[in-house]
């Protein structure tokens, strides 16, 4: 989703908390892409890829509001609704990949049509989810929030590193 680099996200006195730092943007693919500089110790990812920090995912709830009250439908657009065509679209993000073999990270051989294909069926998955999200009174971002600072706590780095076993499958 909306991914802006430079922020320190964690658990402080059992909530998530976000530090603000920068946002960064650049609107474009790896090469357009300044490295974003390391912060507290962090890897810096060699392909230097970050998300333009707009739109929010709140941009995102308004716009698709306005485009459903627009179009009166709302009537069509209840959670059960919402969440199957979000299913739909999951479908046609698979159709792109399931004939293929391996697909390394920045799709090397993709056509720029093929890549186009994959954004817009991406934005339909994120913009039927934050609907969801919407319709179910769930406040996506700081749902994730708090799942992530979870997610850190059932995976602790130190623990975990360079393993992908589920967090079930440790004995301590
Ligand atoms: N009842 C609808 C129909 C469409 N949309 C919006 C949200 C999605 O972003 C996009 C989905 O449109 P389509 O159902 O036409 O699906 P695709 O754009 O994927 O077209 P296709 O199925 O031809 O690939 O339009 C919506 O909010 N509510």
């Amino acid at each position: 989703m909306m991914a802006t680099s430079g922020k320190d996200c964690g658990v402080k006195d059992g909530a998530p908390v976000c530090c603000n730092g920068s946002a960064s943007a650049n609107g474009a693919g790896p090469e357009a892409s300044p490295s974003p500089k390391p912060l507290n110790g962090a890897t810096v990812r060699p392909e230097g890829f970050t998300f333009t920090p707009q739109p929010t995912i709140e941009d995102i709830r308004r716009m698709q509001a306005e485009f459903t009250d627009e179009r009166d439908w709302n009537q069509f657009h209840q959670p059960r609704n919402l969440l199957l065509a979000m299913v739909g679209e999951v479908g046609e993000v698979s159709e792109l990949f399931q004939w293929r073999g391996e697909v390394a990270v920045g799709l090397p051989g993709w056509s720029e049509e093929e890549r186009e294909q994959l954004g817009q069926e991406l934005s339909d998955v994120l913009i039927y989810l934050v609907e969801l999200a919407e319709k179910c009174r769930v406040d996506l971002p700081q749902a994730v929030l708090r799942k992530m600072a979870l997610n850190r706590l059932k995976y602790p780095a130190s623990k975990v590193h360079g393993s992908a076993k589920k967090y079930t499958e440790y004995k301590d």
